[in-house]
């Protein structure tokens, strides 16, 4: 088999593939073009951050099986494209933790007490002993925006050091933040109002690029930032300004925006920001994990083996997949329900199966779930990696199994849940393919999971249907179908409306004053061409 490598690599990863029969080419300054061209017989294409894998390289490879991230980060790969071309992505996750977490210490502390800055006066030949004057540490509070591998590794060795930790990630648990030692906080603002040092370790995502501009800057006032994770999280023009007008005692950036920086970056003039060209991975250690690990990966994929780290293939055993296949759609719809039904984070996870479905192999069902759940809050979440995801952020999952299934042959209820609430999404195949929700939070209804969807807790009395539906309609929200589940008639009902359209914001809220009605969501689910 034939692999391309675009980006240095540590020589065990190509040894490896060598050593096992296979050709490798390291071309590692490929233009755009001459990238296309290259990939047309490549099996395997091997990365790092510097080669954009766009939709236009899928499509020019024809034989592309895998393509190997030796790093974590797949910013820089159109993953959509990969999924629609039937190409595994896998990264390496675990082998340069480490390292970047390494590297955002030194750089808290390159900034903190201006290293860069001095060395460069005394090798230019003065002794500026006088002009700097740095802050400690110690007793001071470290904010982590984003507490994955990094953002803990972080946080356990800066926490070792004397810094209180706060943390704001929504997506993790209290426990998992507490394991830390951390104090983990509900907003961006709270995190940054009590921070002295700033870190980023999120991915890029829509979510999180320019979460870190100028107002948030203000709120972070006499701090520094460090950003070893991705440019673009930072806005760089807002950063260089908070710094230059004294705003900001300092920062630390190991990423950009775009990468190689054009020597016209804003960040590159400001004094107090010191940087250094993306080398948060760079070391022989974790140079040497990741090629390994991503070698390993490119074999797997080779020998038809399972990709333990695929970030977008499912894990599926070809015999028992036609009988389950159905399910697994009808729990990531279950679960991306519950979720977005929830108030607050998600601390566990139930998936009940009951029926002719609790005998079949359910794990790939589970984890499809679970992928539902985290549909609207994760990055990258596939059913391959969903209850990966889980454990990391310390979010309890459990799997019961009945056999009676009422009057159906098989239901899947999915029940995310928290400390405080927990809300219950059940659903079963009509026909054995027709997914329907059957249950939610325990009042029967009968909806079609698709498109956008309103969900209302109304008291059963007459004319609160019509008030809704007016309200909707006033709003040019067409109605497709609803229903009213109830438990007692006059008691509380819950309603569901299947809508051709958005909710604006404002029409809930002119539902929610309406003393008849004690809630509304909106829920929008990803399975439709809304
Ligand atoms: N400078 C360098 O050379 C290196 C950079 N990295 C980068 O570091 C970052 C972190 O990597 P890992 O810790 O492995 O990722 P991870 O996936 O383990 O953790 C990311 C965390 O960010 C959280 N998150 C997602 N969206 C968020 C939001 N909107 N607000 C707050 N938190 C949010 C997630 O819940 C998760 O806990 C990535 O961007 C990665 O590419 C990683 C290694 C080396
Ligand atoms: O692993 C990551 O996410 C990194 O940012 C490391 O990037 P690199 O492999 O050094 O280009």
């Amino acid at each position: 088999m034939n692999v391309l490598v675009t980006d240095p690599i540590a020589a065990a990863g190509i040894e490896l593939l060598e050593d096992s029969g296979h050709e490798v080419e390291k071309s590692y300054t490929l233009t755009d073009e001459e990238l296309l061209a290259a990939v047309k017989e490549t099996h395997a294409l091997i990365v790092r951050s510097g080669t954009e894998v766009t939709r236009d390289v899928f499509e020019a490879a024809d034989d592309l099986l895998i393509v190997g991230r030796a790093g974590i980060g797949v910013d820089n790969i159109d993953l959509d494209a990969a999924t629609d071309n039937g190409v595994i992505v896998a990264n390496a996750p675990e082998g340069n933790v480490r390292a970047a977490a390494e590297h955002t210490v030194a750089m808290t502390f390159a900034a903190a007490r201006s290293i860069p800055q001095a060395h460069s006066r005394l090798s230019s030949g003065t002794w500026a002993k006088g002009e700097f004057l740095g802050s400690e540490v110690n007793d001071k509070t470290l904010g982590v925006v984003g507490f994955g591998r990094v953002g803990q590794e972080v946080a356990k060795r800066l926490g070792s050091l004397g810094m209180d930790i706060v943390v704001f990630d929504p997506y993790i648990s209290e426990d998992r933040a507490a394991q830390f030692g951390a104090d983990l906080v509900d907003s961006l603002e709270e995190c940054l109002t009590n921070a002295d040092f700033l870190t980023i370790h999120t991915p890029l995502t829509d979510e999180t690029e320019n979460m870190i501009a100028k107002e948030e800057l203000a709120q972070l006032e006499g701090g520094y930032v460090v950003n070893c994770a991705r440019g673009g999280i930072v806005d760089e023009p807002a950063l260089a300004n908070a710094v230059e007008d004294g705003i900001l005692k300092g920062a630390a950036i190991d990423v950009f925006a775009d990468e190689p920086v054009s020597s016209d970056n804003p960040l590159l003039d400001v004094e107090n920001v010191i940087v250094t060209p993306h080398l948060g991975a760079s070391t022989e250690a974790a140079q040497e994990n990741v090629a390994v690990s991503t070698a390993e990966q490119v074999l797997a994929a080779f020998e038809g083996e399972p990709v333990v780290n695929a970030l977008n293939a499912p894990s599926v055993d070809e015999s028992s997949y036609p009988t389950i296949e159905p399910y697994v759609g009808l729990a990531d719809t279950a679960g991306e329900i519950a979720v977005q039904l929830l108030d607050g984070r998600v601390e566990s996870v139930e998936v009940s199966y009951a029926g002719d479905i609790a005998n079949k192999d359910i794990d790939l069902v589970t984890a499809s779930a679970l992928k539902g759940v985290f549909e609207p809050l994760e990055w990258q979440v596939n059913a391959v990696n969903a209850p990966r995801i889980a454990n990391q952020r310390g979010i309890e999952v459990v799997e019961t199994k009945t056999r009676r299934a009422e009057d159906f042959q098989s239901l899947v209820t999915v029940t995310a849940g928290n400390n405080e609430e927990s809300v219950g999404v059940c659903g079963t195949l009509f026909a054995g393919d027709d997914p329907r929700i059957v249950r939610i939070d325990g009042y029967r209804v009968d909806a079609v999971p698709h498109g956008h969807m309103l969900v209302a807790r109304n008291t059963d009395e007459p004319g609160v249907i019509g008030f809704i539906g007016s309200t909707l309609g006033e709003a040019d929200v067409n109605i497709a179908g609803m229903f009213n589940g109830r438990e007692t008639i006059g008691g509380e009902a819950l309603s569901v409306y299947n809508l051709d359209n958005e909710v604006p914001e404002s029409v809930l809220d002119r539902l929610d004053e309406d003393g008849r009605i004690m809630g509304t969501k909106y829920i929008s689910l990803d399975n439709g061409d809304n």
